[in-house]
Formats: C-alpha cells, structure tokens, sequence
C-alpha cells in the first residue's frame, strides 16, 4: 500500500535501505553499486531503488534534509514495508583539528539541538545509538579495506546555518566527530519503531577551518563510504562468511 511519501508496494523494498541525504545520491549509489536495479520510489523525486549488491537484495533512497524528513521516510520504510536495518550516508561538518575532507565517520551516537526526541520520550533524554553490531561490521569493512574510520558521536543540527558562533568550539571540545542534521531523530525513529539503524558520513566541510567539497563532488565522490557501509551490511548477515 503507497503511503503519502512513498508510492510502492509492500514487499519492493529490501528489508536494508541505504538513506543518502540527497536524492541524486541515491541514484548514483544504485547505479554505480548495485545491479537488476528498478526504481521504486519518485514522489517528490525522492528517488528510491532497489536491486542487488554481491547478490543480495539492498534499497537506497534519499531521506532528506533534516531529521523531520528522515523521520517520515524511515517511519514509513519500517512500519509500512518491514525494512529492518537502515544506514544513513550522509555528509557532515567536522570541527575537530583532526580531521580532513573525505574523512569517514561513524555515529555511534547522536547529539542534538533537536526536541523531537523528547516528544516521544516523555521529555526525557533518549540516548540516540546506532545498532552496536552494525556499528562493529561496518568498522571491521573497514579495516578490512585499510580505511580509517572515526567512530563517536554526531551532532545533529535544526540549523545548518546557526547563529549560536560559539556551537562549534563547543563541540570541538566535546570531541564530536561530525556535524549533520538527521542521526539523532533517526536513532529514535529506530527506536521507536524496533529497527536497527546507523550513520556513516564522509566530511564535506570543515567548519572551523572553512574548507568545502563542491556540490557536484557531496553527489558523487563518497565511494569509500559506500562500500564500507554495504560491505558492512553483508557483514552483518554473515560475519564469517566474507
Ligand atoms: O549529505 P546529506 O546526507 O544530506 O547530509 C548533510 O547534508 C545536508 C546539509 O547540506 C544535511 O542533510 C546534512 O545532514
Ligand atoms: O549538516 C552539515 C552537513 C555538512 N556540513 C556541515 O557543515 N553541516
């Protein structure tokens, strides 16, 4: 049954989604990793595919700017077409000294500006986690691959144009390893709903030293951060086996 942002049937998912931010970089990510593609999904081309990667059936679809946005489509991906296990490839800020363009990060957790987890938590603080086993079978794809990866927490931001000039000293501090806009209302989605979920992202920005990938490299230049985070999923089914 189509839901209001989603025109599929049940079952034209895989039960593993792959949510870019950008709908153009679910595109690419089908068409350069996966094979049988078909798309699945285009209400306001948010393009959504499915098809094979290594033999095994995976999805990707945009999500998104935005925890609201992710929030909606991970909802219906979960509720209304049984995906189970979604990773997020985004791009983000980084602040620490560090870090470099391209970096490749991993959210085991999420901060956030964001009230949208107390909404649903009672107006408690939910700590928003990725899944630990995905979380450990994409950093092993990785250190297979001999790509260093930095696992640790985001910051998931309402703005990515903050007033607040101060923020990002403070999240230097606190050691985030990178700043985006959906992980921490994605965890709780995943939490809510009962599905397991997780964040990679690649640095597109350095924000303290003002540096910046182009839109047209955000697009189409993350290919580590794809492998690992497919790589990891086959992991994930089958940590032995790879
Ligand atoms: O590249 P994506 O996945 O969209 O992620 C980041 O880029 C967007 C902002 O430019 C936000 O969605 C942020 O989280
Ligand atoms: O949210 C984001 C995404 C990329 N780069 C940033 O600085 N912020």
């Amino acid at each position: 049954m189509p839901t209001p942002h989603i025109q599929a049937e049940r079952g034209d998912f895989a039960d593993t989604v792959l949510l870019p931010g950008d709908p153009l970089r679910a595109q690419y990510i089908a068409e350069t990793f996966l094979t049988d593609v078909r798309r699945v999904n285009a209400v306001r081309n948010m393009y959504g595919y499915t098809g094979r990667y290594r033999g095994r059936a995976i999805s990707v679809m945009g999500s998104g700017m935005g925890i609201p946005s992710i929030s909606i489509y991970a909802k219906e991906l979960i509720t209304d077409y049984d995906v189970k296990r979604l990773v997020r490839v985004g791009s983000c800020g980084a602040v620490r000294d560090d870090a470099q363009l391209r970096d490749i990060v991993i959210g085991m957790g999420a901060c956030t500006d964001s009230k949208v987890n107390r909404i649903r938590f009672m107006d408690h603080d939910l700590a928003a986690i990725a899944d630990f086993t995905l979380v450990r079978r994409t950093v092993e794809a990785a250190e297979h691959k001999g790509l260093p990866v930095a696992v640790g927490n985001l910051f998931s931001t309402d703005l990515f144009y903050s007033p607040q000039e101060e923020l990002a000293d403070m999240m230097k501090r606190y050691g985030i390893v990178g700043v985006e806009m959906e992980a921490a209302g994605f965890y709780g989605v995943a939490a809510e709903f009962g599905a397991r979920a997780l964040t990679v992202c690649t640095v597109s920005d350095h924000i303290l030293r003002g540096e910046s990938l182009s839109s047209e490299e955000r697009q189409s230049s993350f290919d580590d951060m794809m492998e690992i985070a497919l790589e990891g999923v086959l992991r994930d089914d089958n940590p032995a086996g790879v």
